[in-house]
């Protein structure tokens, strides 16, 4: 099994001092900064827009991970791009032709991700699995951040692992929303390879400590103890 990625979500960071934020993330032993894109009807919250991914990816020095909380996500890929996205999920419900879309984020030479909100059954991935760089499972409804961890995730990483084998493809599974170091050992038990974390990182009193201790602890599951 190779190492777990951790991916901080900067939604949950202080937008005052954004840039420090983006800093510690650069400086910590995280791998990705991940970037939630809401747009006030895919999902019931507006976050932030192009200025503000603009200014993150003028910080950032790790790889940039956008998960596009959107409807018709299409008609940002170009942009996203230009921006400096390395990754680019967009949610299975929220497209209409979804290979087209995944098409279209490659060719704009990024890596291309879909995500399923709770309630979608993993099987619906079924016959675009080997196009897919990353599977998002959402582990909470999305739109905001600091929500609790919903349960079934574990089942529903389990199956879209045997998925995976089942179609000879090297997707990687990502999971958001209510990760922490409680659950995060099971997460990748059952199979997952990134782990998003918000609130668990950036409402610590020493964050850049709590991506160390995280680290170093999927280190060790990932490797000697599962
Ligand atoms: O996409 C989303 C929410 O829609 C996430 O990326 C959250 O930002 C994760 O935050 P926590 O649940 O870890 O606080
Ligand atoms: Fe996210």
């Amino acid at each position: 099994m190779s190492k777990t990625k951790i991916a901080p979500s900067l939604l949950a960071a202080d937008f005052g001092n954004l840039q420090r934020d983006i800093e510690m993330v650069n400086n910590s032993d995280a791998d990705w900064h991940h970037i939630d894109v809401m747009d006030g009807v895919f999902v019931p919250n507006i976050s932030y827009g192009m200025p503000v991914v603009k200014t993150i990816a003028e910080h950032a020095t790790k790889p940039l991970d956008v998960h596009l909380m959107i409807v018709d996500p299409d008609r940002y890929i170009k942009t996203f791009a230009e921006l400096g996205a390395t990754h680019l999920t967009v949610h299975y419900e929220a497209c209409t032709h979804l290979h087209r879309t995944i098409q279209a984020i490659k060719a704009e030479g990024m890596k291309a991700g879909v995500a399923l909100n709770p309630h979608t059954n993993v099987n619906l991935l079924k016959n675009i699995i080997k196009d897919l760089d990353i599977a998002l499972i959402m582990s909470v409804n999305p739109g905001f951040g600091g929500q609790s961890f919903i349960e079934n995730t574990y089942e529903k990483i389990h199956n879209l692992k045997e998925l995976i084998k089942e179609s000879d493809a090297s997707t990687l599974i990502e999971v958001d929303g209510g990760v922490n170091s409680k659950n995060a050992k099971a997460l990748i038990k059952a199979g997952a390879d990134i782990l998003v974390a918000g609130s668990f990182i950036f409402k610590t009193e020493d964050p850049t400590k709590t991506i160390q201790e995280l680290k170093k602890s999927t280190d060790r599951w990932s490797i000697f103890e599962l």
